[in-house]
């Protein structure tokens, strides 16, 4: 499979009142056309600003991105991005907020009939269809993330950028919003960039799991291959040691190598000494590239 997106020698500083703080230094990542890869780190490592960079919201300072053979340099439609906090215009309906996606994508290559059948067919995806005409004050913040999603995904873009896309929900939602996004994966196939602090979440959906050291000047520590086959099945998943054996692999990092714990509490449910029996795929920062 070739390389869809490549980050390469990424660094960025930001400018401050003390000077320049460098936040990120040579980040260097191949992602692969379809692949889920996740992103995981402690809170300030900088896993929002690599985001943004590949979204073009920001300019790295050094290196760059290039996806699908040309550079970022700013945002585009090819790359849909889905916040913790869904970002719906509020005077709109659901169906109205993806058919302002539409419009800009597709208003001068699709009849009108031709987008009106695409929102619609994207809402479904989402399980939106019941309530395609409620404004967002009058559906549940699940409901907004799915909608949130449907935009997204409704621009067809080479990349869907997600950050921390469940990270306001409750732990119930949030469980079947992941199944929906894996449902979803499994018929669309997209390349998928998704920034979590629930270890177990980047487990159940990702194909690599990206962990990242703590900043000042952050950069890849490690890459977890998750060689789970799918479809994945929370429950059965829950008692196969191959699952329990990466979550360890990826909280071993987090508490261990870098120290301080993940933000999400259900990280903290499994030891992480099994870890160490029979490692699963890990590849130290270094060999992210020949790995791709
Ligand atoms: N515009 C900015 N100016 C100065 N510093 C910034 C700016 N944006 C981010 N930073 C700093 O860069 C570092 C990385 O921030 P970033 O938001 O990318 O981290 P994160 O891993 O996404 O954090 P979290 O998990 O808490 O969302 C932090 O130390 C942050 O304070």
């Amino acid at each position: 499979m070739s390389v869809l997106l490549d980050i390469s020698q990424v660094g960025m500083e930001f400018p401050t009142n003390d000077g320049p703080f460098t936040a990120l230094r040579d980040v260097n990542l191949k992602i692969r056309k379809g692949e889920f890869v996740s992103l995981i780190g402690h809170s300030g490592c900088g896993k929002s600003t690599v985001l943004n960079i590949v979204a073009g919201l920001h300019r790295a300072t050094s290196g760059g991105v290039i996806l699908d053979g040309r550079e970022v340099t700013d945002p585009g439609p090819e790359r849909a991005v889905v916040f913790q906090n869904h970002s719906l215009l509020p005077w709109l309906t659901a169906y109205e907020n993806v058919e302002l996606a539409v419009r800009q994508v597709f208003g001068k290559t699709r009849g009108k009939a031709e987008q009106r059948e695409w929102i619609e067919h994207n809402l479904k995806l989402v399980h939106m269809e019941h309530a395609m005409q409620k404004r967002p004050g009058e559906i549940s913040g699940g409901m907004k993330q799915r909608v949130g999603i449907a935009r997204a995904l409704a621009m067809q873009p080479k990349v869907l950028l997600m950050d921390e896309p469940f990270g306001a929900l409750d732990a119930l939602t949030r469980a079947h919003m992941q199944d929906s996004l894996m449902e979803i994966q499994a018929e669309l196939n997209n390349t998928v960039i998704m920034i979590t602090h629930d270890v177990d979440e980047a487990v159940l959906l990702s194909d690599r799991i990206v962990m990242m050291t703590n900043g000042p000047a952050a950069t890849i520590g490690e890459v977890l291959e998750v060689d789970l086959e799918r479809p994945r099945h929370r429950l059965e998943l829950a008692g196969d040691p191959r699952y329990n054996r990466l979550r360890a692999r990826v909280l071993k990092f987090l508490h261990e190598r870098h120290g301080g714990s993940p933000r999400n509490d259900s990280t903290s449910k499994t030891s992480t000494t099994r870890a160490a029996a029979d490692e699963p795929a890990v590849h130290e920062a270094e060999g992210v590239e020949s790995a791709a």
